[in-house]
């Protein structure tokens, strides 16, 4: 693997008697962009502040390009951009303007900072409205504006919660591209929290599965579905007729099934290694008529969905 440049070790955070985050250990390579996908209330916020040094672990370790966030929260957020859920900026001043003060803020000289906000905003498509008031600017022109806002400094690591939240899906497609692009263009770190499974399936070079303060499994999409249905990795659809008890019963019956479910449109086959052709030859020697068999991909919607609905437990 890569240098890992975002690293979490056995980190842990705790309010009351509740673990928000529980025992998360991560690395995540230069370069990769990253999703942290789980439901409202999995922890993901509360693991963006740790990385940023806003707020301390009850335990565990954190380091950004090797800088301890707990120890040196102010060099850390020196080299990492944040672009939070509930972004605001300046109302009263233009794009050009609010990028123009988050450089002073940020030390950055006059003429750099001017060159830098005119670049950045051609990247996300505002040069036209770089003089307009922000407080004019649609959602989806606030978030473009946001990701050319933590570019500003020449960021290594960038994270964004959320950052498609509230915008229509023609303005999400720009934006992950966007994000795609500057990444590759400036080789930025991403790390990317959502709960829009398409969204970070669209861009993300690997995901981690978080739900209620755990990391239940992290990889690409192929690796997510061995991981998580170890037992069930491939699903077989089969469209036959007629597809009776005793033809079901017989599928289940051939190594390596688990489970056979009937669907509207034929029969859902779970299993551990690809089985397709006994499955055929079971159709067949019924004597039914078999018109379609197909492996179905698991898609990260189809991984989610088995996931939360509880379908490993069966
Ligand atoms: N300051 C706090 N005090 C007490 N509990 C908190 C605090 N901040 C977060 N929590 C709890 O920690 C858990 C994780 O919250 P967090 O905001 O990190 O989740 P999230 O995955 O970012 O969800 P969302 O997408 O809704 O923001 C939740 O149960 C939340 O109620």
């Amino acid at each position: 693997m890569a240098t890992p440049i975002i690293e979490l070790e056995n980190v842990s955070k705790q309010y009351d008697d509740q673990f928000a985050v529980n025992n998360l250990s991560l690395s995540i390579p230069k370069g990769e962009i990253f999703g942290l996908l789980g439901p409202n209330g999995a922890g993901k916020t509360t693991t963006i502040l740790m990385m940023l040094g806003l707020s301390e672990p009850t335990s565990g370790k954190i380091r950004v390009s090797g800088i301890d966030s707990i120890r040196r929260p102010i060099e850390v957020k020196r080299i990492v951009g944040y672009l939070p859920d509930n972004l605001g900026f300046y109302q009263n001043m233009t794009g050009l303007e609010n990028l123009l003060y988050t450089a002073e803020l940020n030390n950055i000289p006059k003429q750099t900072a001017r060159e830098r906000a005119d670049y950045l905003l051609e990247k996300v498509n505002l040069t036209e409205s770089a003089s307009k008031k922000t407080g004019k600017y649609s959602r989806g022109m606030k978030q473009r504006l946001g990701l050319a806002d933590v570019l500003m400094k020449n960021p290594d690591v960038v994270i964004l919660d959320e950052p498609t939240l509230g915008i229509d899906p023609e303005g999400v497609r720009e934006l992950l591209k966007m994000i795609r692009k500057l990444s590759e263009e400036e080789g930025i770190t991403v790390l990317l929290s959502s709960h829009h499974l398409h969204q970070v399936q669209q861009i993300c070079d690997r995901v981690g599965i978080f739900v209620k303060g755990k990391l239940l499994a992290d990889g690409n999409i192929e690796s997510l579905a061995n991981q998580l249905f170890k037992e069930q990795s491939f699903v077989i659809h089969v469209n036959a007729s007629p597809i009776d008890e005793t033809l079901i019963q017989e599928i289940k019956e051939i190594p390596h099934v688990k489970e056979a479910v009937k669907t509207k449109s034929g029969l859902d086959v779970y299993c551990k290694e690809d089985v397709s052709p006994a499955i055929s030859r079971s159709i067949i020697d019924s004597g039914a008529s078999l018109y379609q068999i197909s492996n179905k991909d698991f898609g990260l919607d189809e991984i989610y969905h088995r996931y939360f609905e509880g379908r490993e437990q069966t």
